[in-house]
């Protein structure tokens, strides 16, 4: 494996020709991208408008790009078409699964269903070491000159994978083909978004990450552009002509939602994308997923009995639904580990700033940053109880904590007695915060939910995140009204 794949690449049948003047025109508005996006911040923060307005701005020249570029085409291939040659390839390379089939789920795209009884912790998936594709095979494909040099690859490991995934996509002598032959053409990550669907985020944490995260791709696609297409080296490297914008949020995509990390003996651990196992599809669990260092394979285990027929599932792990919106392009409706996360932080204009840093800091709490609401019947998480309480503390009390070095971890309990003056300031100004965040959405719960069934599908993902954050925020808000009514 792999081996093929190294330097002597060949490009897959050729994308269309384009002219001189296309380039030409495609170079000029790339340049203006990276310029936007590479522009130094000023000394104060943007604003929230501002930075939607910049965002307009790139997504308006992206979409210029992406017109310029449109017959530049990736090959493309129809997933279920390509399944008996994928199933073949997992033969080859060693590639085992017990008792399992690849399916087509409908909503949640391809994975994985049991052909048997499964029993809790029964070894299903190994996937050969050599079978995947990591950032040592990175290194010793046709990219690997570039990317041992390259100070934004060398550091990014991910980007580093997503340029090695397109680099053998386009590569007809790729030893991965049937693999990447598999995978989905097109992603439900927020790069795919138009500017109408990022504004139905309006009120959303989760607006300002998907607006840094097209910002950032915008970026680093107008930077590796420059690269491949003034390169000498690069001229005989099939991605140079395929690298478009569209397939590079494809790549990026690909990784996001597929990425793994494993060991590498006597190092680090590397990135990986790990074939079969990644048909996996996410249900709430628990780890299940093991690296044999002597064989140096990847083995999965069932963390779950499982009946012949039901589809079988892996835990992805315990990230919020905005973690799982943002980097995995889809929202669990029944997340128990979901989390609503507020921005705090102590001013610095605070008189009090250096005494109540200094007991934050005793808790291992940052002086700013976000704290988490959660779902259920105690919605302020530990830290941001902690956080405010400290927040919210005159001089006297900020002493008295100080100086009661045994107790301060106290200050994370719900029972933990504050005072009457601390505790009424802390669950006022929580009550005031989450009430602000509520109304900061133009729609309500019961809109949301009637509007789900007219939308597309990456609409009612969006939806879906919206009515598990606004549910977070209204018990939220009962309970701190039921707190300060006590
Ligand atoms: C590692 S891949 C799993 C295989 C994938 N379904 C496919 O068709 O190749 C992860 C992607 O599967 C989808 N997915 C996984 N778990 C899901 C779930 N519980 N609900 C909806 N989509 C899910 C999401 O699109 C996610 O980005």
């Amino acid at each position: 494996m792999g081996k093929k794949s190294n330097s002597k690449a060949k490009k897959s049948a050729a994308p269309a020709k384009v002219l001189p003047q296309d380039r030409a025109d495609i170079s000029a508005v790339v340049d203006e991208v990276f310029k936007i996006c590479t522009k130094v911040p000023g000394a104060t923060p943007a604003s929230a408008s501002q930075e939607w307005a910049e965002y307009l701005d790139i997504y308006r020249l992206i979409d210029k790009i992406c017109t310029l570029e449109k017959d530049i085409k990736l090959p493309k291939y129809t997933r279920k078409d390509q399944l008996q040659s994928f199933l073949s390839w997992l033969k080859e390379n060693n590639i085992i699964m017990t008792g399992l089939e690849i399916y087509d789920t409908g909503d949640a795209g391809f994975g994985l269903r049991a052909t048997e009884d499964i029993t809790q912790g029964q070894k299903v998936i190994s996937v050969p070491l050599s079978a995947m594709l990591t950032e040592e095979t990175a290194r010793k494909s046709y990219l690997g000159s570039f990317i041992s040099r390259d100070p934004i690859l060398q550091h990014m490991s991910n980007i580093a994978l997503a340029l090695h995934v397109l680099g053998e996509y386009v590569n007809q002598q790729s030893a991965w083909q049937p693999y990447l032959r598999f995978l989905p053409s097109t992603y439900s990550t927020t790069l795919y978004f138009t500017p109408e669907q990022m504004g139905m985020l309006k009120g959303s944490i989760a607006l300002e990450e998907a607006v840094k995260q097209f910002r950032n791709i915008a970026r680093q696609y107008a930077y590796f552009y420059r690269i491949l297409q003034s390169s000498p080296e690069a001229r005989s490297w099939p991605i140079r002509d395929y690298f478009t914008f569209e397939a590079y949020r494809w790549a990026v995509s690909t990784i996001m939602t597929r990425q793994n990390r494993i060991p590498v003996k006597g190092g680090k651990n590397q990135m990986a994308l790990i074939p079969a196992w990644d048909m996996a599809n996410h249900k709430e669990g628990m780890y299940s997923t093991d690296f044999d260092d002597e064989k140096m394979q990847s083995i999965c285990f069932a963390q779950c009995n499982i009946r012949a027929g039901e589809e079988f599932t892996i835990y992805y792990g315990q990230r919020s639904n905005s973690d799982l919106f943002l980097h995995n392009g889809f929202v669990a409706t029944d997340n128990s580990n979901d989390s609503l996360a507020i921005k705090l932080g102590v001013s610095k204009n605070d008189p009090l700033h250096d005494e109540k840093v200094a007991l934050l800091s005793s808790l291992d709490l940052p002086s700013s940053g976000t704290f988490m609401l959660i779902p259920g019947a105690h919605p302020v998480s530990s830290g941001l109880l902690a956080f405010t309480r400290i927040f919210c503390m005159d001089k006297n009390s900020l002493e008295k904590w100080r100086g009661d070095g045994s107790k301060v971890k106290d200050l994370l309990h719900e029972d933990c007695d504050v005072g009457t003056y601390v505790q009424d300031k802390t669950w006022a100004f929580l009550h005031t915060r989450v009430a602000l965040l509520s109304q900061a959405y133009p729609t309500t719960v019961e809109e949301d939910r009637a509007a789900l069934p007219t939308l597309s599908n990456y609409e009612q993902m969006i939806k879906k995140l919206l009515i598990c954050e606004k549910t977070i925020l209204s018990d939220a808000e009962a309970y701190l009204s039921s707190r300060i009514a006590k």
